[in-house]
């Protein structure tokens, strides 16, 4: 991920501090030199760090009183300062409204990612129910509108361009007329990002942004961007006047400070992130949760968002669990929406603490390869069997070498198959009585209300077993839990995603805690 080098640099850093025996001057100042030094190394703008030295430090100094937690106080001063080092605290960043035209033109360099990105803006708005189309603009690059409708093609997203004309501004201009008349309600212009020169590049930006006149200009930056970020995004605001930024290639390896420098330097929020080639691969930016992954931390919200937009089969399987039950094919069903959500190293990025770290040692490719077994074991089994709760397996033992033979696996792997939907099951009818009446709180089947989620962490804590894992996950000390969670616990709602996430109990499985 980028920036991910800072996030080691700057989470130790603070380490320090919470082992130090006294917290003076010099164990400040130490952490002042190495959290600036990161930051400068990751390409962030000179200035900028020199600002947010000096902001942290008189935060340091105005609220260390007798009585504070030293090291408390700044873990959360680091924390609230790299968040408003990626926050420009514009207001609302530009939603569109439905029944209505939203005219949306991306401007960009060349090869930062504005075809992709139209795309997948594209997909975002059209699975929230708007009607989207596409217009390339970009009539310099070869190929440009030939990438586009492949693109739009396989997103079944409407589409218009052009193989003979040469004026970019014509075809937008025809591009968004048409799509007005159809009553479109959002129109996304994609624009060229190479030229002989960027300054027939700008005009030509100016002259299509007069002819479309888009309510939103989008500038696309590409993380690796580097040192160069705050001269070009200044050019672009100049001639563009984007309202907001989306930032791609967040999941290289480059350092990314420079695209930081460029939402300062330009006072433009970044509304979404590119965290892949995939047309799914867009996120929505909030400053604390990227600032969260990046230390490290975890974005339970950003999980949830990510579970909540798929279209997951929830129904029945959690009907069952809240109830207190999980028969065999409620676990087929987890594990095919395991399957659905995407690359798992993404998500276990999302995961708070050492948790995402651990997943990701194990790594996507023999995860992934694991689940589809277990995919492949719940195949074979009948109806009766997947209705059951696993005892018709224990009555006639041969179903076992059966299943066993039909999905190519092992006995082994069906065992562990039946024991893991188990322990899931008894887990379902140990929080049965937790659950809140079907609806609860909005969540399906209720949610865990805050006295139930207590003792459910009260009995974490006092099962040795399970804090022993735990501590063997986390190395050996449990993490201070306001640590993990710097804004503060997650909500009951957060926790209850969190709990019932399939991601989740898998992996609280893996590590002897399901
Ligand atoms: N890994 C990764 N690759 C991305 C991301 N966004 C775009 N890309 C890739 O970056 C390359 C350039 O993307 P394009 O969308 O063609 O860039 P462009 O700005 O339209 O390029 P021009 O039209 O030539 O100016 C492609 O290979 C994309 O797949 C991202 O978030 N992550």
């Amino acid at each position: 991920m980028v920036l991910a080098d800072l996030g080691r640099r700057i989470n130790s850093a603070v380490a320090d501090v919470s082992k130090a025996n006294v917290v003076d001057e010099s164990v400040i100042s130490g952490l002042l030199k190495e959290i600036c030094n990161a930051l400068l190394e990751s390409d962030v703008n000179v200035k900028l760090v020199s600002r947010l030295r000096n902001k942290l430090k008189a935060t340091i100094d105005a609220q260390d009183k007798p009585g504070v937690n030293k090291k408390k106080l700044i873990q959360k001063a680091v924390f609230d300062e790299l968040c408003d080092l990626v926050d420009c605290h514009q207001s609302e960043i530009f939603k569109p409204k439905k029944k209505q035209t939203n005219v949306v033109m991306f401007v960009g360099l060349q090869g930062a990612g504005k075809t992709t990105s139209c795309t997948k803006l594209a997909v975002y708005y059209q699975r929230r129910g708007f009607k989207v189309g596409l217009v390339c603009a970009d009539t310099f690059r070869a190929g440009a509108f030939d990438q586009l409708k492949q693109n739009a093609t396989k997103s079944k997203i409407p589409y218009y361009g052009s193989y003979t004309e040469t004026d970019p501004v014509k075809v937008a201009f025809d591009g968004v007329e048409k799509f007005k008349k159809e009553k479109f309600e959002i129109i996304i212009v994609d624009t060229s990002g190479r030229h002989r020169q960027e300054a027939e590049l700008f005009e030509e930006m100016v002259q299509i942004g007069e002819a479309v006149k888009p309510n939103q200009t989008i500038m696309v930056l590409d993380a690796s961007i580097g040192q160069a970020a705050e001269a070009q995004s200044k050019a672009f605001k100049e001639s563009s006047n984007f309202g907001a930024i989306i930032l791609t290639k967040l999941d290289g390896h480059a350092k990314g400070g420079g695209a930081i420098s460029a939402v300062a330097a330009t006072e433009t929020p970044i509304a979404f992130i590119g965290t892949g080639e995939h047309v799914h691969d867009l996120e929505t930016f909030s400053p604390r949760q990227f600032i969260s992954k990046l230390l490290g931390i975890g974005d339970i919200q950003g999980l949830m968002e990510h579970v909540q937009s798929l279209d997951l089969d929830q129904k029945d399987s959690m009907k069952n669990f809240s109830e207190g039950k999980f028969t065999l094919e409620d676990f087929q069903t987890q594990m095919g929406n395991i399957m659905k959500m995407g690359p798992l190293s993404k998500l276990t990025s999302m995961l708070p603490g050492g948790l995402g770290q651990m997943m990701s040692q194990v790594g996507d490719e023999e995860t992934s390869k694991r689940l589809k077994r277990m995919i492949y074991i719940m195949d074979s089994m009948t109806k009766q069997e997947l209705k059951s709760d696993g005892k018709i397996f224990i009555e006639e033992p041969t179903r076992i070498l059966r299943v066993a033979r039909g999905s190519g696996t092992s006995v082994t792997e069906v065992e562990l198959v039946l024991m893991q939907q188990k322990m899931m099951a008894k887990m379902a009818s140990s929080t049965k009585g937790m659950m809140g009446g079907p609806g609860g709180a909005g969540m399906p089947g209720g949610a865990m209300n805050p006295a139930n989620m207590q003792r459910a962490m009260q009995q974490m804590r006092s099962n040795p077993g399970i804090m022993q894992n735990m501590q063997n996950m986390f190395g050996g000390a449990m993490p201070d839990m306001s640590q993990m969670f710097p804004n503060g616990m997650p909500s009951q709602q957060d926790m209850m995603g969190m709990m019932n996430n399939p991601q989740m109990k898998q992996m609280m499985k893996q590590f002897g805690m399901g």
